[in-house]
């Protein structure tokens, strides 16, 4: 999708990344690299790892082994020379302000208005004034289609309207990174296509993301580069053309089969 991005610098690294819960294993040594303006697709079946994956860039869960690097900043540590230092709370938060996220839920607070859901995190994490913070979300509401919206209420809109949303809300934070979380997974059929449509456009734009997701139609057609996980591993990755087209490795083919059917 992003053309040249192949030869963007790298925005997301991480090596040997461990994670186990109690004595499940559940990234079992796991390599990723995105470059800045790709979409990078994560595939895999249930319990393959991606959330958990996605958790650990975005600081939601600590990794057990392994590093990630955002934008050149070791996750979880903060550079000071060539010492690290764990991060305070503050910077963390500041991290994560860099990476926004999208969730199969859209956790949209059900008692502000669609405007002060955008809002909300600029102004409060951010501390950016007010007013320019919903200048700002207006400008974004109307790139999502829901300029007509911003004095709603959530529970007054779609599922799908609500999902764009909470994506007009990731961007209010001008995030380097977007990470999305099965974001169509909750939605009825008729309502997916208008989110798609929307990440679609982020991605001709140049965002840099990070997709999980079943659409497969989506990975073929948008993603630069698509992982195949399973069971806590990269089994296969490279670009659409060649994991979704012709995929090399049984439990790819498998997965496959069985999505499409
Ligand atoms: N907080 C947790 N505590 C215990 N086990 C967990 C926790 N989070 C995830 N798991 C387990 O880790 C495994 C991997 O989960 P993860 O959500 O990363 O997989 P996934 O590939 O994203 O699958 P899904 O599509 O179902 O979300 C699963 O077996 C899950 O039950």
């Amino acid at each position: 999708m992003s053309g040249g991005a192949a030869q963007g610098e790298v925005l997301v690294r991480a090596r040997g990344l461990r994670k186990h819960y109690g004595s499940l294993e559940v990234l079992r040594g796991v390599d990723l690299t995105v470059r800045r303006g790709q979409v990078v697709v994560l595939l895999g079946a249930s319990g393959a790892g991606k959330s958990t994956l996605l958790r650990c860039v975005n600081h939601l869960e600590a990794a057990d082994g392994g590093e990630i690097w955002v934008d050149g900043v070791p996750i979880g540590f903060r550079l000071d020379g060539d010492r690290l230092h764990e991060l305070r709370e503050k910077d963390v938060a500041r991290q994560r302000a860099e990476i926004g996220m999208v969730f199969q839920r859209f956790n949209l607070f059900p008692h502000r208005t669609v405007l002060a859901n955008v809002t909300e995190g600029p102004v409060q994490v951010r501390g950016v004034p007010r007013r320019e913070a919903e200048a700002y979300a207006r400008e974004l509401l109307e790139r999502v289609g829901l300029g007509d919206k911003v004095d709603t209420y959530p529970d007054r809109l779609s599922g799908g309207q609500q999902q764009r949303v909470a994506i007009a809300r990731a961007l209010a934070m001008r995030p380097k990174l977007l990470l999305f979380d099965e974001p169509t997974s909750a939605l009825d059929p008729e309502l997916v296509g208008e989110v798609l449509a929307v990440m679609t456009e982020l991605a001709r734009e140049g965002m840099t993301m990070i997709v999980v997701t079943h659409e497969i139609s989506f990975a073929r057609e948008v993603a630069d580069h698509v992982v195949f996980m399973a069971g806590g591993v990269v089994v296969e990755e490279g670009p659409p053309e060649q994991v979704i087209g012709a995929p090399q490795h049984e439990r790819t083919r498998a997965f496959l089969a069985r999505v499409t059917a």
